[in-house]
């Protein structure tokens, strides 16, 4: 196809919703189409673009861009456009010339009705086809659980509870913070699939340390269908065009020219991370990339893992939270992820909160105040919740918060959800612990108490680090050699031949010099892991590992093995040492204590007696607690019981000190336990998972699952010639067949499985998961909708008790608005099918007879005898269906109605939380609020303007029995 020219207007097949294109630029492969109706772009190769050439004939209507309904007179050709010479109608004198290039961008699309009067008719089948794909498409828009029935997970209350939340927000900024192992991956993946299957988000960034790259990779894959491209620092150089010095010098001469005409630098087109919509790179990459270039890539969600290690502070905020603040300032959505938000302090937690949300956590200062009241707010959330009846005093507590609201039990979610937000943690952040959730493994401690060697009894002057693991002041693996720990593993290893055995230790040359013992001296099957090895070694190790035909035995791993992998299929975890921080003690745990785990999880910790080990053994064990129990207060306890504590680690430490330590900690931690379980624990509990509404979605999501797509896919197989074989009670093989014309969405050359059964497609990472959400099967729907196949019919139907000859017209309505992207009006107005059943007299008797009852008497007609009814009835046909465009319009108009008070009570609840906010926190500013005024104006023209249009017709005869 090379018949494109600038300034003609075309229409995506694919996308009809963008309205009517213009054509912008062409070039001998490629040309770009302008959407003015939504503010888009795309980009196709010439030789298969989707598009279609809209043009229009005598006596057809026109309208402009000013709004103008033109008929149209005569039509004329200038150097490959369209000149339309028409007028407004009745009004055949003033005849005025249109250019193609003035018609209006959006497009009424009645093409359904033109096909059918030009006798364009499709069988039947293709029409039933079309229309079910399209009550499909509708349901899946409708849905609340868009986005949550694909991934392939098990349906985690906690996990959908957050999904649902979040993912429904309009650019969401928030700190997914559950407890180690709980699924914030799986959370994070809920939301990015929820947000990209709606067109909510196109562009996402992901951040993560680099030994988890290859793992979210793969979980993006195998669970969410996503495919992110990797972005490293050899990737990059790669995509650099290569420049010669004449084009460098032709660039500076342009930029020179352009700045001096403008005054201002050219856009970068060359920016090479547009060149992918979904990116993936480590937190090392980020730490040397161009952050300016990498921020100004236009995304729609930044997400960033083990988000504690973006330190901050007022005078030293580090390097990697200043990069990631300055992709956040510029992307509008932002996922933090983190077990552990206040492992380096309440500073850098405010800093991330306030990365997140700058209106509702404006300065430090303001938010310790904020936090020193958590345990009034807790108690009022509290009655506010669990009290089924509210009296008077509560009712006013309440109301001093809110000021702006009615406070009563009818509105208890609101209140509550607007209490946690403007005065606790809220909806920026979402926290479940093992606390709020069943169905957790057991765990059990060890403490093996062994004789310290005399070569590590070191001077009093050693620094810290050299009393906590004294074989780090060895410089080669000698050490291996007199530590009792050593033999004690080996024993351990023989004890557990056929367990597999989790080994942390915190330094990389602990790990090293042990694995070097193990496999070379002892003849061990061990595998080791740690920051020195580069990523693909380090993803070897973790298969070989996890491997358990000829995998190892054990995995030895510095501290780095112990954040965001894995490795729950063991259930024995060896800690050679201990953190001083109790949130890496839990992250490391955190390691096997993961969904999943399906044992006791046993913690084996070998250490020296009367030495800083067996210290910090008895603080976390006796003190805390720890080893058996998520700790959360783990990080306030070590704060308030450092300066105890670090003399004891640091001298040959006396029994009755160890004794006074654990006691005094013990007290500690029974006291801000209380603290958490009536405060902030308390408030995160309420805002971060409600029982009754996960539950409902757990159902809700059960019977989507029964919904299978199947059914529909095998008519779609059989039309589009993809052949299937059954593969077994739950899954079928695919593959092309000999008739196919085109490529089939999501089928690969070489064949495909597929399963719609949810348990086969968690066991069997083989098979293709099929839902309603399957890229195949969206595919599939945009296909069908994108053609013009099935769009009229005429067929015969077979009915003893309709009377020969009768005449029904089947006609189906879409209403849809066509806004922007980033406005996200279909989540207030998706679209939405409205079917009328004519007789004859017009009367609409859609209520009596259902499509799929009818289909079921529709049968298929011959073409030639359809073609002679089609025009032998076509003034008939006209007649009814343009008298009833009005009654669809009427029933069009109600539903946009519906959705224009739902977009207004949704924006209006936002500004006046905004307002709220305001008057607590000059920081928000009057702009904002302008913004976000402007936006509702904007969604309710665009809302307003929604079109209903005939999608499919089917002219249906009966024809006795
Ligand atoms: N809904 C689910 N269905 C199936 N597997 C799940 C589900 N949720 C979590 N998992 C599995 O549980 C493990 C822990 O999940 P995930 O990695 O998302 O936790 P996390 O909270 O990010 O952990 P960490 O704090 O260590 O980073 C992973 O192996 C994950 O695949």
């Amino acid at each position: 196809m090379s018949d494109f020219t600038p300034g003609q207007r075309w229409l995506s097949e694919s996308e009809t919703e963008l309205g009517l294109g213009i054509i912008k630029e062409l070039d001998y492969r490629l040309v770009t189409v302008e959407y003015p109706a939504v503010e888009e772009e795309r980009t196709y190769a010439i030789n298969n673009a989707p598009l279609s050439r809209v043009t229009f004939d005598v006596g057809d209507t026109i309208r402009t861009g000013d709004e103008l309904e033109l008929t149209v007179a005569e039509v004329n050709e200038l150097n490959g456009l369209k000149v339309y010479m028409a007028h407004p109608a009745g009004e055949t004198d003033n005849v005025q010339p249109v250019p193609e290039t003035l018609l209006g961008h959006t497009l009424k699309l009645n093409s359904a009705l033109d096909r059918l009067l030009s006798n364009q008719l499709a069988s039947n089948r293709w029409y039933e086809l079309r229309v079910d794909a399209l009550n499909a498409h509708c349901q899946q828009q409708q849905s609340r659980i868009q986005g949550l029935r694909g991934p392939r997970i098990d349906h985690i209350g906690h996990q959908l509870y957050i999904a649902d939340q979040v993912a429904s927000r309009y650019a969401p900024r928030v700190l997914l913070a559950d407890e180690v192992g709980l699924g914030k991956t799986i959370e994070a993946g809920l939301i990015l699939h929820q947000q990209l299957l709606t067109g909510r988000a196109s562009r996402v960034l992901v951040v993560v340390p680099s030994p988890l790259v290859h793992q979210w990779f793969v979980e993006m894959v195998r669970r969410f269908n996503l495919h992110f491209s990797i972005f490293d620092a050899e990737r990059l150089e790669a995509l650099q065009p290569e420049t010669s010095i004449k084009d460098m010098l032709a660039q500076i001469i342009e930029e020179e020219r352009l700045g001096e005409e403008q005054g201002e630098a050219p856009a970068n087109n060359d920016n090479p991370f547009l060149s992918e919509q979904l990116i993936l790179c480590s937190t090392d990459f980020l730490s040397e990339c161009d952050i300016d270039q990498l921020a100004s890539a236009d995304w729609d969600l930044l997400v960033v893992d083990e988000a504690h290690h973006l330190a901050w502070s007022e005078q030293h905020p580090s390097d990697s939270y200043l990069r990631v603040e300055t992709i956040a300032q510029q992307a509008r959505g932002l996922l933090l992820l983190t077990a552990t938000p206040e492992q380096l302090g309440l500073e850098s937690h405010f800093a991330r909160l306030r990365l997140l949300d700058p209106d509702r956590y404006p300065s430090l200062e303001a938010f310790r105040e904020e936090q020193s009241h958590y345990q009034e707010i807790a108690q009022l959330a509290g009655e506010l919740h669990d009290q089924p009846d509210w009296d008077s005093a509560l009712v006013e507590k309440a109301k001093a918060l809110l000021p702006d609201m009615e406070i009563t039990p009818d509105a208890r979610d609101s209140v509550l959800a607007e209490l946690l937000d403007r005065s606790g943690p809220g909806r920026v952040m979402f926290r479940n612990t093992r606390h709020n959730i069943a169905g957790f493994p057991l765990r059990h401690v060890h403490g093996s108490p062994l004789p310290l060697p005399d070569e590590y009894r070191y001077d009093q002057d050693e620094e810290l680090e050299g009393h906590l693991h004294p074989e780090t002041l060895y410089h080669d693996d000698r050490w291996c050699t007199l530590d009792p720990r050593v033999t004690w593993l080996e024993q351990f290893f023989k004890q557990h031949r056929h367990d597999k055995v989790l080994v942390i230790c915190a330094s990389r040359h602990t790990a090293s010099d042990l694995h070097a013992h193990c496999n070379y001296k002892l003849g061990m099957n061990i595998a080791m892991f740690h920051e020195d090895m580069d990523l693909i070694e380090r993803d070897r190790a973790a298969a070989f590992f996890a491997d358990d035909v000829d995998g190892a035995q054990a995995l030895i791993c510095s501290e780095i093995g112990s954040e965001g992998r894995n490795f729950q299929f063991a259930h024995h975890l060896v800690l050679l040492d201990l953190p001083l921080n109790p949130d890496l003690l839990e992250q490391r745990i955190g390691r096997l204590d993961r969904i999943g785990q399906r044992e006791d999880i046993q913690i084996h910790v070998p250490y020296f007696e009367g030495h800083a080990q067996e210290v910090l053994f008895r603080w976390y064990h006796e003190g805390m607690n720890a080893f058996e129990h998520t700790n959360p207060a783990g990080h306030d306890i070590y704060l308030r019981s450092r300066d105890a504590l670090e003399p004891l680690l640091s001298s040959d430490p006396e029994y009755t000190a160890i004794d006074a330590l654990v006691a005094d900690t013990r007290v500690i931690a029974d006291e801000l336990q209380t603290l958490m379980e009536t405060g902030r624990d308390r408030l995160l509990e309420l805002s971060s998972c409600d029982t009754d509404r996960a539950d409902a979605l757990r159902d809700e999501l059960a019977q989507a699952d029964a919904q299978s797509p199947l059914p529909f896919m095998q008519r779609v197989f059989d039309r589009y010639g993809v052949d299937q074989e059954e593969h077994s009670d739950t899954a079928v093989i695919l593959k092309p067949g000999p008739h196919m014309r085109d490529a089939f969405p999501g089928l690969p050359d070489e064949g495909i499985t597929m399963t719609d059964d949810r348990a086969t497609a968690l066991a069997r990472d083989d098979m293709q998961f099929m839902t309603w959400e399957h890229p195949m099967v969206t595919g599939s729907l945009e296909m069908i909708l994108g053609e013009n196949r099935g769009k009229a019919a005429v067929s015969l139907l077979k009915n003893p008790r309709i009377k020969p000859g009768t005449l029904l017209i089947e006609a189906i309505y879409t209403v849809e608005s066509m806004a922007p992207r980033y406005l996200q009006a279909d989540r207030f107005l998706p679209c939405t099918v409205i079917r009328h059943l004519l007789d004859a007299n017009g009367k609409n008797i859609s209520q009596a007879i259902s499509h799929e009852g009818l289909s079921q008497q529709c049968h298929k007609m011959d073409k030639a005898l359809s073609r002679k009814i089609v025009s032998s009835q076509k003034t008939l046909l006209e007649k009814l269906l343009k008298a009833n465009d009005v009654a669809a319009r009427k029933e069009a108009d109600d539903v946009v109605a519906a959705a224009l008070i739902a977009m207004r009570e949704e924006q209006n609840h936002e500004l006046a939380r905004l307002k709220a906010l305001q008057a607590k926190n000059p920081a928000v500013r009057d702009e904002e609020i302008t913004a976000l005024e402007q936006q509702t104006a904007q969604l309710e023209k665009l809302i307003g303007d929604a079109q209903c249009q005939l999608n499919a017709v089917r002219v249906i005869v009966a024809a006795g029995e």
